[in-house]
């Protein structure tokens, strides 16, 4: 029997032990497997408890038991689900079980969500934003991955791809009708105002997003600097634990640390790294190497200093905010004018905690106009923005060149078709599909 035909089963839930683990199975065999282990197949969609186990043998568990037979399922197939206590023999138990049915075997990752795929269930961009919200970890993710996941962008990408195909229609009607002279004019025209009114709409999708393919890795914010002004204390203020080593002690910090933030609902990775001075001792070399490089990929840097003589060392694309820290110490000093022109300037005590509020706050606001603040991101991967450029750059060139020749713009309206095909994953997919679901969990 192809895999593709086979009944798979896995643990949806999370690792053992667990109070109840989740254990699904999807395929032609699923019906068959729960009335043998369950003793019948219970009522669609009802949970039904019973006692797990094949006739004649020792019970496997006391479980919860769910039918849904295909094709209103998750997958589209018969699906059973088991919910059992999660425990590592209980599990083992079941597996082993479920392994003697013929045509039965573990899920590879996503195969689950594949499959729904398969039947139609949900779309590629869907699909994705399923990926999306497993993986969320802040607020923002999630809602960003519940709106792909509801449609929000397939539901475009599909009334786009109709209207390209009307358009086409009408531009090879006129081809067909005009073999000797001139195509229509009263086909074309309705034809090109079709594709210039959906062009305004994808570009309005395409520009309004600021950056929302970027939530799904967040933002990344460098700290960096001379040695011992205070980076790692300043790390650990921000992280609200001791994840760095702090120490009086210039160059105490060598290799670069990572701490995940969840700062108003956006994914922020603050990385904390070695004092950047010359040096003598090729490990500390080495940290100040790997400091530049982090530093000089970041979407922003801190340049912390601890006096105003400290001059900045760092380039790179990235806006850099200047922070003077220790400002307990320079208590009965004036304040001072702060960095080069232009640039953000704050002051704060890592150690003590002053000013670093106001810091964590100027971070929300930047990362909430880095992200594009507004509620409508439909754009969640680099995928989907490139075909939807691909899909735009098409449709302009058929207008561009319709005048050269009817068949010319119908072929880029064929193109600017496919472009969405493959976003929804309708073509030339069996690539794409690999690896977008070779990323997804086991049992899902
Ligand atoms: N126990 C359990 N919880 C779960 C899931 C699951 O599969 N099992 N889900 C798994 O992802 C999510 C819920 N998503 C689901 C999506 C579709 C269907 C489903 O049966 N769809 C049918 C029937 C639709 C209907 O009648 O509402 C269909 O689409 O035809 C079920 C769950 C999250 N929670
Ligand atoms: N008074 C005062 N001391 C501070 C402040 N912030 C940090 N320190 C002290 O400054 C020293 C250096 O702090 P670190 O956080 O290790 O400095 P760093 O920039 O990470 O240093 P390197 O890793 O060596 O580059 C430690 O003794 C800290 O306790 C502050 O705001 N005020
Ligand atoms: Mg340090």
């Amino acid at each position: 029997m192809h895999p593709r035909d086979q009944t798979i089963f896995a643990l949806s839930s999370g690792r053992p032990p667990s109070a109840i683990a989740l254990v699904r199975v999807s395929g032609s065999q699923a019906g068959k497997i729960v009335t043998a282990l369950a003793g019948k197949l219970p009522s669609p969609r009802m949970a039904t408890r019973a006692l797990l186990g094949n006739v004649g043998q020792r019970p496997i568990d006391d479980a919860v038991v769910l039918w849904f037979p295909g094709p209103a399922s998750a997958t589209g197939e018969d699906v059973a689900e088991f919910h059992v206590h999660g425990g590592r023999a209980v599990l083992a138990a079941l597996f082993a079980a479920l392994s003697e049915f013929e045509d039965v075997r573990p899920a590879e990752p996503g195969e689950f969500t594949r499959r729904a795929f398969e039947n139609g269930k949900l779309d590629l961009t869907e699909a994705e934003g399923l990926d999306d919200l497993i993986h969320a970890d802040t607020d923002r993710q999630r809602r960003q991955a519940l709106r792909q996941l509801k449609g929000l962008l397939g539901d475009r990408a599909r009334d786009w791809r109709a209207r390209i195909i009307e358009a086409s229609a009408l531009i090879e009607a006129g081809i067909d009708f005009s073999d000797e002279g001139d195509v229509p004019a009263e086909l074309i025209a309705p034809a090109l105002a079709k594709v210039k009114a959906l062009l305004v709409e994808i570009e309005e999708v395409l520009a309004g997003q600021g950056r929302s393919e970027r939530l799904r890795d967040g933002l990344v914010v460098a700290i960096a600097g001379p040695p011992n002004v205070g980076k790692s204390t300043l790390m650990n203020q921000l992280a609200r634990r001791e994840v760095a080593i702090v120490s009086p002690h210039a160059g105490t910090t060598r290799d670069v640390i990572e701490v995940q933030l969840d700062l108003d609902g956006y994914p922020v990775t603050v990385i904390d790294t070695a004092g950047i001075r010359e040096t003598d001792d090729p490990v500390e070399q080495e940290g100040v190497r790997r400091a530049r490089a982090r530093a000089a990929d970041a979407d922003l840097v801190l340049w912390l200093a601890d006096s105003l003589q400290a001059a900045f060392d760092h380039d790179g694309p990235a806006p850099i905010w200047r922070v003077r820290n220790k400002i307990d110490l320079e208590a009965a000093r004036p304040l001072a004018e702060a960095g080069a022109p232009g640039l953000r300037s704050f002051e704060i005590s890592a150690s003590r905690g002053d000013g670093v509020p106001e810091l964590i706050a100027a971070l929300v606001d930047f990362a909430q106009r880095y992200f594009g603040g507004t509620e409508g991101g439909l754009i969640s991967r680099t995928r989907q923005r490139k075909l939807l450029e691909e899909t735009a750059t098409s449709l302009r060139r058929s207008v561009a060149v319709v005048r050269q020749g009817e068949e010319l713009a119908a072929e880029e309206l064929r193109l600017a078709a496919r472009s969405l095909g493959r976003l929804l994953g309708r073509v030339d997919v069996e690539d794409i599909l690999d690896v977008i679901f070779r990323e997804f969990c086991v049992g899902k």
